[in-house]
């Protein structure tokens, strides 16, 4: 079968959630989703046959088990099989509707017809493999917070750090940003990030997409933005957090999430040891989004 996927399916507590998804992005996976099925929740994952062996990913299951009994949590299942790049693009798609966002936008598939009867701001969304489809509860934060900052008017420079689909970026031009520079270390989310922006016909130059990380990121600004958005998970940020301030101008914000509740104590304190503070934390089931100031 040619451009064969595995798909990973995992039955977990959410408690597992984060870990199960910093597991699966350093194995490769793409296209990563949470499904609630009542207490419990189900995660899916796609990797390219080509990319991994079946043994693999039952020494990936067994580490996922191990995981969970460190901290005494439920054992996950995990199930996998082989699919076509096709099935796959097909079955998920019927199941994703326009969802609204906040107060002003709409995120329609990009294979639906454009709603006519609203007045909010259309976002056209073909994720692609990449994650960000706007279902998961941190993306509709961020969305949300970029919302709140980008009041029209104001033709804000922002910098997407791990741009998934694009979404961010898209929103934000849709929201009123001039310019926005986005990167991600997956070539995947690059292209869907492209494609993203020419669906909703925004200029190239208005919306710079790269391979790379924050260091990249920095290279490619003229000059410090306004603000800038990354939702990667605790581990990830906390890595990164002695380089964030030099994205920025003085008094620039940041909306940081891929955090959870749990871990909102410990990223901002990171952060607040490099000179940012903590303005508001939301919050969605168990993820956070951290709005952020630097001085
Ligand atoms: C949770 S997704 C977020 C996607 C999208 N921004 C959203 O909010 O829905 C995180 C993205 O960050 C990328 N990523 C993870 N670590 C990264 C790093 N160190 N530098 C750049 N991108 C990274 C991943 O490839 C993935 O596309």
């Amino acid at each position: 079968m040619s451009n064969s996927w595995w798909e990973i399916k995992i039955d977990c507590t959410a408690d597992l959630e984060e870990n199960i998804f910093w597991r699966l992005s350093e194995f490769g996976c793409k296209g990563m989703s949470t499904q609630q099925q009542g207490k419990e929740i189900l995660i899916s994952a796609y990797i390219p046959q080509t990319q991994v062996k079946l043994l693999e990913i039952s020494d990936l299951s067994l580490q996922l088990e191990d995981d969970a009994n460190e901290i005494g949590s439920p054992l996950p299942v995990t199930r996998c099989n082989l699919i076509d790049e096709e099935d796959w693009s097909s079955s998920w798609k019927q199941h994703w509707q326009p969802q609204p966002i906040g107060d002003r936008l709409l995120i329609n598939p990009a294979w639906l017809e454009v709603p006519k009867e609203t007045d909010r701001i259309i976002l056209q969304l073909d994720p692609g493999v990449a994650f960000g489809t706007g279902t998961h509860a941190t993306t509709q934060l961020c969305l949300e917070a970029l919302e709140m900052r980008l009041q029209p008017g104001t033709a804000s420079t922002i910098a997407d750090l791990g741009c998934g689909s694009g979404i961010l970026s898209t929103a934000a031009f849709l929201l009123g940003a001039k310019q926005i520079y986005a990167v991600d270390n997956d070539p995947l989310a690059v292209k869907a990030t492209g494609e993203n922006r020419d669906l909703n016909g925004i200029p190239a130059p208005n919306l710079v997409v790269e391979l790379g990380s924050i260091e990249h990121l920095r290279a490619m600004l003229p000059e410090p933005v306004d603000g800038f958005v990354c939702n990667i998970l605790a581990d990830v940020i906390i890595q990164l957090a002695p380089s964030m301030s030099a994205l920025v101008k003085p008094k620039g914000w940041a909306i940081l999430s891929g955090v959870l509740s749990s871990q909102v104590a410990d990223v901002s304190h990171v952060l607040e040891q490099h000179g940012w503070t903590v303005g508001t934390v939301w919050n969605r089931l168990e993820w956070s989004c951290i709005n952020l100031k630097y001085k």
